[in-house]
């Protein structure tokens, strides 16, 4: 049976996908179709998965998750995973471009203050969180089944466009392996709804000096397709239920 795939964007709502407790967020409409289409191509049983396209950036994501989540309990079918998923930007050598990475933990990399010793993280400042780890085995056992780097993957709000910036990302967080824009979002308001979160990203560009023409965007969302057709297996959710 291949899955059942709502897809839509962040200002709808449709039933489609009611049997569904896994919730895939997006930033944008052309990641949401790969990751649709890698559910539809799944091979293995696989309940029904929510698939939206939230927006570009940590506070779009954040909005678009806490109400699809609100309103998913509501109607008394809460999710029971989230799934932060799009194109990023790979550190090397982890993370070459048309790879994959999964996120061991979801960090906020540019939320905090600088100060003349640096940079200190909004929790070193006593506010909050300033990063949220994938449960358990979890991104361990995603990332085997797709065969995608496993470390830190960064929410920034300014892509990184130089070596210097690159530098000292990789220095505050060693082990990092991809940037981009929703994850911390999508896991703080999966968080705030007690439900487990992940992170997967497909890598159309390396993290350091901008070179807009080297992004290879339709590589990455090939292999966010690929990906998702083995994601179901790998996360062993039960039957669809109507
Ligand atoms: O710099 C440009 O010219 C440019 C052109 C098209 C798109 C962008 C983006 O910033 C897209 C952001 C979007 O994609 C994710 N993403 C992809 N690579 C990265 C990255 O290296 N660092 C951060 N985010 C990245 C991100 O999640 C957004 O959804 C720029």
């Amino acid at each position: 049976m291949s899955a059942r795939v709502s897809e839509r964007d962040g200002g709808g709502r449709d039933r489609a996908g009611r049997g569904g407790r896994l919730l895939v967020v997006t930033a944008v409409a052309a990641e949401r179709d790969a990751v649709s289409a890698g559910l539809a191509s799944a091979s293995s049983a696989m309940v029904g998965a929510t698939v939206i396209a939230g927006g570009v950036g940590p506070a779009a994501a954040a909005a678009a998750t806490a109400t699809e989540l609100t309103l998913a309990a509501a109607a008394g079918e809460p999710y029971t995973l989230v799934v932060s998923a799009g194109i990023g930007g790979g550190f090397a050598p982890a993370a070459p471009v048309g790879s994959l990475a999964v996120a061991e933990t979801i960090v906020a990399a540019d939320l905090g203050a600088q100060t003349p010793d640096g940079f200190v993280p909004v929790a070193d400042l006593g506010f909050g969180v300033s990063e949220h780890r994938t449960p358990g085995r979890l991104g361990r056992t995603l990332a085997d089944a797709v065969g995608a780097s496993y470390g830190p993957v960064l929410t920034v709000s300014t892509v990184t466009g130089s070596a210097e910036r690159a530098a000292e990302l990789t220095a505050r967080h060693p082990g990092a392996v991809a940037e981009a824009m929703e994850g911390f979002g999508v896991a703080e308001a999966a968080a705030a709804a007690g439900v487990p979160v992940a992170e997967v990203r497909a890598i159309s560009n390396a993290v350091g000096p901008r070179d807009r023409a080297a992004w290879r965007i339709g590589e990455a969302l090939a292999a966010l397709t690929t990906a998702f057709g083995k994601l179901p297996a790998a996360l062993e959710v039960g039957p669809e239920h109507d």
